[in-house]
């Protein structure tokens, strides 16, 4: 299939993956459209990470189809998935400790504008590196902070160092692991806004595992809700959460 406006950003098709007689996925399908936002959310054990490492290619499913902007990709590596688009955080921090807040960024785009190892070209890459790196910390609000070593910043700080570094390599669909795992209450509120303007000012594509309700049902289109492994529902907020089935599922009640 050929790449275009009405196509969807991503789609699955019949996901599954079972690993050692175990179904840890099942017939999962959906498709997000360009510049939505979806919320994925659903009880521990619920398949969600698992999803995500489906979609990003660090696992591969024993049945059906990944299609980023159309195309096939649930054959591919990681690293091509991540050239054909696709961005993601993940639920511990990825940090350089040790290194600056800047030195951090810059290193993934470094990663995106091609490393030379000329020494010729090594000056020219490392500057288009910090200039990106500089422009993608102006956007989550971190410009004040790129001479701290990450270890010394906040949770919520990190968070958005993670969230600079995945857009230093341009993606068109990001998957945000849990992005208010760990965070103080007082950072969540410009956390959220960092997600929103993600998705309004740039008009990324967002998929979002997170377990704070409110943060999800606040910022999202539509939310997908996973139990044992299946897609359970997916629709609007209200909608959702208006379901028998997903109160059930929350409640633990057989569904
Ligand atoms: N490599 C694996 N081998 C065996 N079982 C696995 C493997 N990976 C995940 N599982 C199991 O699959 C199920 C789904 O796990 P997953 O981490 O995707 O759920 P989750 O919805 O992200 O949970 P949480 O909200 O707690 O992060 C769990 O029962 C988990 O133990």
């Amino acid at each position: 299939m050929a790449a275009g406006p009405g196509r969807p950003a991503l789609a699955v098709e019949g996901l599954g993956l079972a690993i050692g007689g175990a179904s840890i996925l099942s017939e999962v399908g959906f498709a997000v459209a360009r510049g939505e936002m979806l919320g994925v959310i659903g009880p521990n054990g619920a398949g969600k990470t698992t999803l995500f490492n489906v979609l990003s290619g660090l696992a591969r499913p024993t049945a059906g189809r990944v299609l980023l902007d159309g195309r096939d990709v649930t054959g591919l590596p990681v690293h091509r998935r991540a050239k054909a688009g696709l961005g993601r955080t993940f639920q511990t921090s990825s940090l350089f400790g040790a290194l600056t807040v800047l030195e951090n960024v810059r290193l993934a785009a470094q990663a995106r504008l091609g490393g030379s190892l000329s020494v010729l070209a090594f000056p020219r890459t490392h500057d288009a590196a910090t200039r990106r790196a500089r422009e993608r910390l102006a956007e989550v609000g971190l410009a004040d902070k790129e001479g701290l070593r990450a270890q010394d910043l906040s949770h919520g700080d990190k968070r958005k160092v993670e969230i600079a570094m995945m857009l230093a390599t341009d993606p068109s669909v990001v998957l945000l692991d849990e992005p208010m795992a760990g965070v103080g209450s007082g950072d969540v509120g410009a956390l959220t806004e960092v997600i929103r303007g993600l998705h309004r000012d740039r008009g990324t594509t967002v998929l979002m595992v997170e377990h704070h309700m409110d943060v999800v049902l606040g910022l999202v289109d539509r939310v997908a809700v996973m139990h044992h492994g299946r897609l359970l529902a997916i629709g609007t907020p209200d909608a959702v959460m208006a379901d028998d089935t997903v109160q059930a599922a929350y409640l633990g009640e057989p569904v």
